[in-house]
């Protein structure tokens, strides 16, 4: 078990880019502002994919130049392409990520690529990030399960993890992107990919569909990943992967480490308030349990 979790909160970006009702771009901004004054070091702020397809985060860069970037705290954005990485950069982002996944199928619906055409765009971005300084995230999605495909062979995750961090990923981000996974299952992916990809460079991530969230990470904590993606109030969902729900609330891994007594650096207090706000302004309860119970004290 690692002494000290990094989190990666992915709520402005994966957690709103499947609401739909518009979300304000001044909503978005104080959602990033408040959640970098709770001692999150990470902070995932948008994503510059084609705004025809994801229409909710088409203000990425109105958002990326109105936050107020704290010393410390690190903002990374999803970008799809060298186009992405442009826009990106034009806004100021200093850190990317570049996603695509273990089921061709989802690929393709998601990206209208192939996993072998999408690496190959990537690689350009690599190329100018290595260039200008630019820290690069790879995602490898569907790693548990597809919706179109079923099934995810373990080869092919590892194949595809390889392949981002051969590419200069500094890390990778397993993602279990419709959330059918269970913590045997996990543990077993997370291994594997180990065994081509260092511990250190790894990260999870868990939608909480079936509710296996939280049991996965903790599953996964034991093996030794110190990396862990989370969406305040329990929001998210990919708009391409059907039966897809919402992450795994940022105050439910953040009240699991705590009691385990591994560090995070994160004010719960301060992380549940902040999830309770953003729970008014998309007019539904919390999909936080830790939030709701905080609420209700
Ligand atoms: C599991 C997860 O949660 S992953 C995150 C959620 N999913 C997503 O964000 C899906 C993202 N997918 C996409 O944005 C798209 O599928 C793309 C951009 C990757 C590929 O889409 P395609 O339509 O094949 O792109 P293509 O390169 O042919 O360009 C088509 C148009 O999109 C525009 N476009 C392409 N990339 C971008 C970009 N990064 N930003 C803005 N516009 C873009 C092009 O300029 C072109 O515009 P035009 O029609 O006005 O000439
Ligand atoms: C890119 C992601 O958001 C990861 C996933 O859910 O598969």
């Amino acid at each position: 078990m690692p002494h000290r979790v990094r989190i990666v909160e992915v709520g402005p970006r994966d957690g709103l880019q499947n609401e739909a009702a518009t979300v304000p771009t001044a909503a978005k901004i104080e959602l990033i502002d408040r959640l970098s004054a709770t001692g999150l070091e990470t902070i995932e702020a948008t994503s510059f994919v084609s705004p025809k397809w994801v229409p909710q985060l088409a203000d990425a860069a109105e958002v990326y130049a109105g936050i107020h970037r704290r010393p410390g705290v690190r903002y990374p954005v999803l970008v799809p392409n060298l186009q992405g990485y442009e826009r990106a950069r034009a806004a100021g982002a200093d850190e990317v990520a570049v996603f695509t996944a273990a089921s061709e199928a989802f690929n393709r619906r998601n990206t209208n690529a192939g996993i072998d055409e999408s690496l190959e765009r990537f690689a350009p971005v690599l190329e100018r990030a290595a260039a200008d300084g630019v820290r690069v995230r790879g995602y490898v999605s569907t790693v548990l399960g597809c919706p179109y495909q079923g099934e995810v062979p373990l080869a092919d995750v590892v194949r595809v993890a390889r392949a981002l961090h051969a590419m200069g990923c500094y890390e990778i981000s397993l993602g279990d992107t419709i959330g059918v996974g269970t913590p045997g299952k996990a543990r077993t992916m997370l291994l594997a990919v180990a065994a081509d990809v260092p511990m250190p460079a790894l990260a999870v991530h868990f939608h909480d569909t079936y509710g296996q969230a939280l049991a996965n990470v903790l599953a996964c904590l034991e093996e030794g990943v110190a990396v862990v993606d989370a969406a305040v109030a329990g929001t998210g969902g990919c708009p391409y992967a059907r039966g897809a729900s919402g992450n795994l609330a940022t105050e439910d891994l953040v009240y699991m480490l705590h009691g385990l007594g591994v560090e995070t650096g994160v004010d719960l207090g301060m992380l549940a308030d902040t999830g309770t706000w953003l729970s008014g302004i998309l007019g539904r309860g919390s999909g936080s349990r830790v939030g709701r119970a905080l609420a209700s004290r």
